[in-house]
């Protein structure tokens, strides 16, 4: 699904990454995991479209989509979430959703603040798919609530449902359990899950060993801009070049 090819970034004289590759496979929760400075920032950059890599392609669909600005690889399929959550704080969480559902709209918001009957008619099609995600994502009791009101646990599950109602083939997330107690978190797992269960491609960096040996069916472990290792959780966690790396540290 997704192919990083001899990635490599430079910021200057510093080599962020060096001689990176490996394959999202398709229908798979992949994470990309490593020590503090490993390069994860900076590769889920390059494949999101923040930069460009230095050297090297990635691939999405065999298509190269190393040049393509973020808006381009949303249209193709691979969307992603932020760190720091972006929700409209002053609309309310079904709102949050249609904004995002307006934006694929034959009428857009512009032609839909008219109010024209076809538009109408959009709207309430609009609203009720919008519906549908925050079901999906388990926040349908939200729906009217102010999103700049949420805890923190259920913006994050609300920035991932107005994510897929982008419907992505492929969902990059950065960090998604940053700030998450354990209790959200373990909501969030399940949520991760059904989202591959829905035929939605999830590649994921984190720093949560337990979440990511949990949901995970493949690891890319970096360490100091390379790759230090790829294959199953079980695999990764008997490493020893993995199990050094992560010592060392502390
Ligand atoms: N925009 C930038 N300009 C210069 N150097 C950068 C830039 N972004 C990252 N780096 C450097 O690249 C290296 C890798 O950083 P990166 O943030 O990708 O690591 P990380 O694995 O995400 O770390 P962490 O787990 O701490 O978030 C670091 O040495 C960092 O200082």
């Amino acid at each position: 699904m997704l192919r990083l090819e001899g990635i490599g970034k430079r910021f200057g004289g510093l080599t962020a990454l060096q001689g990176i590759g490996f394959t999202v496979a398709k229908g798979s929760i992949t994470g990309i995991i490593g020590p503090n400075g490993a390069g994860k920032t900076t590769l889920f950059n390059i494949a999101t479209g923040i930069y460009p890599p230095s050297e090297g392609k990635v691939l999405f669909e065999e298509t190269d989509i190393s040049q393509f600005p973020p808006e381009r690889r949303a249209q193709l399929g691979v969307v992603r979430t932020f760190q720091n959550i972006e929700l409209f704080g002053k609309m309310t969480v079904l709102e949050n959703v249609m904004v995002g559902l307006h934006t694929q709209s034959s009428s857009g918001l512009f032609a839909c603040s008219l109010r024209m009957p076809w538009q109408m008619k959009e709207e309430r099609r609009i609203r009720e798919k919008a519906k549908e995600w925050l079901e999906f994502a388990g926040i349908t009791d939200l729906a009217d609530v102010e999103a700049g009101t949420l805890p923190f646990g259920k913006g994050r599950l609300l920035e991932i449902a107005r994510a897929m109602a982008l419907e992505p083939k492929l969902l990059l997330m950065d960090e998604p359990a940053a700030g998450l107690n354990s209790r959200e978190t373990a909501e969030l797992a399940e949520l991760i899950k059904r989202i591959r269960d829905h035929g939605v491609t999830v590649a994921l960096v984190e720093h949560d060993m337990d979440l990511v040996m949990d949901i995970c069916d493949a690891l890319v472990v970096l360490n100091l801009g390379t790759m230090l290792a790829e294959g199953t959780p079980r695999e990764i966690q008997e490493n020893q070049a993995v199990i050094t790396a992560y010592l060392g540290e502390e």
